[in-house]
């Protein structure tokens, strides 16, 4: 059994808790400075206040100010900061990394750089880690289906390791797998990272759809699934676009994290909620404020990737008119426009 902090109380970070305390860890859920409500109301009840539920026996709560004494002799430390937390993490939580002690996250998303490149989040981690870590912490990561109630509801789940050293992996596996957290492994960390960011973006796009259909009215006549299902599909050929563009695999490793993980999204959380408002008509300013104060990786994802879409065309590497639905979105989102679907740009590839 292992020592394994958690930092991170967010829904997800917290959700890992489930199958790490059923294998008989000693698991430490470490706040960050954004998280103290949470570590208050856990300290207090031991309910999540997101999740609604109480977190298994045996788990201690650390508050930020505590994260040394919840990192001291961690045998795996996990990340559950959002896309937003990166950077903290590396600065705050790198000087207690150690080599040989893995770390493990499960944040989606991507960072472009100044020329377009895209690049992992654990890549974006290590470049900001204190140099002596950079090259000695071993940093993998999460993707696919995994629906943070769920997991906390012990449902069966299966998801994909990714990292670039197998026997951390393998490891990895043993520390987290319970008869319902499958786990597969993969060393295609810019194929999984990739699906795992971009299917935030397009599950947006396709609640675009399920916001018609709702503004069109809920009885059997209105129903508009046709629209969905084309979405998903255009959806699922531009993260392979993508996966062409950055090198990642486009074999068995990606199916998980990519179109599994899109149809987990559609069917509820807070991506497809905000996708649904714009598509009832909202402006992205009005459908944010109805969301305040909530996660919102698709907004940053599909924002980051339409900023670099056209310095990578430039440099040749990718074609604008690949990619029309996430460039609808970034309209949406970033330039004022109201849904209106291009559908004679689906699926064209000259
Ligand atoms: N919810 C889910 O079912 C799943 C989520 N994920 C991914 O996991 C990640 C976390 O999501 P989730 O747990 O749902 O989100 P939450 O909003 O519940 O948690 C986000 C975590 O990141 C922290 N954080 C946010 N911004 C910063 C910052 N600037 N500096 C430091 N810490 C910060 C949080 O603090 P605070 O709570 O105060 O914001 C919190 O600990 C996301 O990348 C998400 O896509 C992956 C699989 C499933
Ligand atoms: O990343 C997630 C599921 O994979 C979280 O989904 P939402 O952000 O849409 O709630």
């Amino acid at each position: 059994m292992s020592i394994i902090t958690i930092v991170g109380a967010g829904m997800m970070g917290t959700a890992l808790c489930w199958p790490l305390a059923d294998n008989g860890h000693t698991v430490r859920l470490g706040g960050t400075p954004l998280d103290e409500e949470i570590v208050a109301s856990l300290h207090a009840t031991r309910i999540h206040p997101k999740l609604q539920r109480r977190i298994p026996e045996g788990v201690t709560v650390y508050r930020a100010a505590q994260l040394p004494e919840a990192l001291a002799g961690a045998e795996v430390v996990v990340s559950g900061v959002s896309s937003f937390g990166v950077d903290w993490f590396a600065r705050t939580v790198g000087e207690y990394l150690r080599p040989g002690v893995p770390v493990i996250a499960v944040t989606k998303g991507l960072e472009d750089q100044p020329d377009g490149t895209l690049i992992t989040l654990p890549e974006a981690t290590r470049r900001r880690l204190p140099p002596a870590m950079r090259e000695q912490v071993s940093l993998n990561a999460i993707g696919g289906p995994c629906i943070a109630h769920e997991l906390a509801a012990r449902r069966q789940t299966a998801v994909v390791f990714c990292g670039t050293d197998e026997a951390v992996l393998a490891r990895l596996r043993q520390t987290f797998t319970t008869p319902y957290y499958h786990i597969w492994l993969s060393t295609d960390v810019t194929g999984v990272e990739v699906c795992a960011a971009m299917k935030n973006a397009y599950a947006l796009g396709v609640g675009l759809a399920v916001g018609m259909m709702e503004q069109a009215g809920a009885d059997g006549l209105a129903r508009m699934y046709n629209p969905q299902a084309a979405l998903f599909a255009q959806g699922c050929l531009e993260m392979r676009r993508l996966l062409e563009i950055t090198g990642g695999g486009m074999e068995n490793d990606t199916w998980l994290p990519g179109p599994g993980d899109l149809y987990v999204t559609v069917f509820g959380g807070r991506t497809v909620r905000l996708g649904k408002l714009l598509g009832q008509g909202l402006s992205f300013a009005e459908a944010r404020q109805q969301m305040a104060g909530e996660t919102l990786e698709s907004v940053e994802i599909a924002t980051r990737v339409a900023r670099a879409l056209p310095k990578l065309a430039a440099r040749g590497l990718a074609k604008l008119e690949d990619f029309p639905l996430l460039l609808h979105i970034d309209r949406i989102l970033n330039h004022g426009e109201r849904v209106n679907l291009p559908w004679e740009a689906f699926f064209n590839r000259p």
